[in-house]
């Protein structure tokens, strides 16, 4: 498995009720789920829990074979660094900062590639990502959204991660792009056997998917 949930709640400090509370959820190895939901019903919150960023306030969750809720947030830091890659709803690329710079970031805080390697696999990804050569070079900030979007999943899987996160990575494109983006996506995930955990709350990306849950559903919070 890829991801179990057991009894897993998580609630923000000072907070009386829980925003999770889910008994049992589990993605296998190399599955993908499209979770939906309205805004507000903590689609953001599951994925900060999934992906380490929040700690779990009771329960076990474990990733990979590996137990997540009884690590410190250092241990987790580099669990996602190596393990998870995740595709932000606003992509949080650092707009002075080339794709070549900014994929070098995430590989810089998983530190597993040389140098050397480190470069072929950039130019590899950008390369099968469709990106021209002479955008790699530029600040992101002049690429178009759809662009920088690709640099967002070439970061996302500079590390080789397993399990990818995808938190409405295409709120901000246009119906084109968006369709595009999707099917580099998937092909992407198909290609390397990634598991994938997409959340929306745009159901029209759905068709994408074999595996499609309401987090209403899942989730007693
Ligand atoms: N840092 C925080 N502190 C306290 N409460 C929070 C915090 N972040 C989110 N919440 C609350 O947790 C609940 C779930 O929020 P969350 O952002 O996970 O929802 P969402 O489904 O991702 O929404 P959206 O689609 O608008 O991004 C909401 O009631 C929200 O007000």
């Amino acid at each position: 498995m890829s991801i179990v949930l057991s009894d897993v709640t998580f609630h923000y400090p000072k907070q009386t009720s829980a925003v999770l509370n889910i008994c049992a959820w589990s993605l296998a190895k190399a599955e993908q789920a499209f979770i939906y939901g309205p805004s507000g019903c903590g689609k953001s919150t599951l994925l900060g829990v999934l992906s380490g960023i929040l700690p779990v306030s009771s329960g076990q969750l474990t990733m990979l074979d590996q137990r997540i809720d009884g690590m410190n947030s250092r241990q987790r830091n580099r669990f996602r660094a190596n393990n998870i890659g995740y595709v932000f709803q606003q992509f949080n690329l650092i707009p002075y900062l080339s794709a070549i710079e900014n994929i070098r970031l995430a590989s810089y805080f998983a530190n597993k590639l040389s140098n050397h390697q480190l470069t072929n696999d950039i130019n590899t990804l950008l390369t099968t990502l469709n990106m021209p050569s002479q955008d790699w070079g530029v600040p992101v900030r002049q690429l178009s959204l759809g662009q920088q979007q690709r640099v967002a999943i070439a970061r996302a899987l500079i590390n080789k991660p397993s399990v990818l996160i995808a938190d409405e990575p295409t709120s901000s494109l246009d119906h084109a792009n968006r369709d595009a983006f999707m099917a580099l996506l998937m092909s992407i995930v198909a290609e390397n056997n990634l598991s994938l955990l997409f959340v929306s709350h745009d159901m029209s990306l759905s068709q994408y998917f074999n595996r499609v849950e309401a987090l209403s559903d899942i989730n007693q919070g």
